[in-house]
């Protein structure tokens, strides 16, 4: 191995520092030209039943349908594996979108439009993980449904548990949600059909030029 295949970066910091990074063979561009469409995370933030998970996965079938590269990061494949140790304090909550936040890096290096479908209720952490991806590569989804819809609809129960006292800490009750003040994408969920948020959010990918479909 030359020593040119390897960049060496400053992580003094971090336990890792011995550890080099090795140069990409396939770079971005030819990643992108080969999927036909620019990577992104389409980072969907909302009250639960808010409908990010629905909304994502229809974002998510429709961009599959039209061909490009996707993959949802939800609950169900991330809080039950990579994420089982974390609870729902504020420390875990962050610690819960930390964590999301470098997965969704590493879809967005790897070329795909990933779709994370999380409360992530804090400002400073969504910011975060917008802070560590290139320009344009984040986009806010803000899940917009009014608590009193959301605790209509609790398609889990969770809303009555919290209300009961069986759930503590749970956002919208207990806990804060922090709203997104400038979000790329603000999607009313209350005001109309499934099909039209999505819509909605793949709108925003074709007028602003992640895909030319
Ligand atoms: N205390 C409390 N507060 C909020 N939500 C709770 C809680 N306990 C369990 N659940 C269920 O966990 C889902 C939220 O997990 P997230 O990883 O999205 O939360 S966070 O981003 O770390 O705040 C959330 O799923 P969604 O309804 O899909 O949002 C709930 O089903
Ligand atoms: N326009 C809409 N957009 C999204 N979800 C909707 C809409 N109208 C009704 N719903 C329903 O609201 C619920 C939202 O649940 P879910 O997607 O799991 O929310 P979250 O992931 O935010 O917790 C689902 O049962 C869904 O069918």
């Amino acid at each position: 191995m030359t020593q040119e295949k390897y960049k060496v970066v400053d992580v003094a910091n971090e336990k890792s520092s011995d550890v080099v990074w090795h140069l990409a063979s396939v770079s971005h561009a030819q990643r992108e030209a080969a999927n036909g469409h620019a990577p992104a995370v389409l980072w969907f933030t909302g009250l639960s039943g808010s409908g990010k998970s629905t909304v994502a996965n229809a974002v998510d079938k429709m961009l599959h349908d039209l061909g490009c590269k996707t993959y949802v990061l939800d609950g169900d494949n991330v809080r039950h594996g990579l994420n089982g140790d974390l609870g729902f304090s504020d420390t875990d909550r962050v610690e819960n979108i930390r964590r999301i936040g470098e997965v969704s890096k590493l879809f967005v290096d790897a070329g795909l439009l990933v779709s994370t479908a999380f409360i992530s209720p804090f400002v400073e952490d969504r910011a975060s993980v917008r802070a560590q991806l290139r320009d344009n590569q984040f986009i806010e989804v803000y899940i917009d449904t009014p608590i009193e819809v959301c605790e209509q609809r609790d398609p889990k129960g969770l809303y009555k548990k919290a209300r009961n006292g069986e759930i503590k800490n749970f956002t919208g009750i207990d806990s804060a949600y922090e709203l997104p003040t400038s979000p790329e994408v603000h999607v009313k969920t209350a005001e109309q059909s499934i099909e039209a948020c999505a819509l909605q959010v793949v709108d925003y990918l074709k007028e602003n030029g992640y895909i030319d479909v």
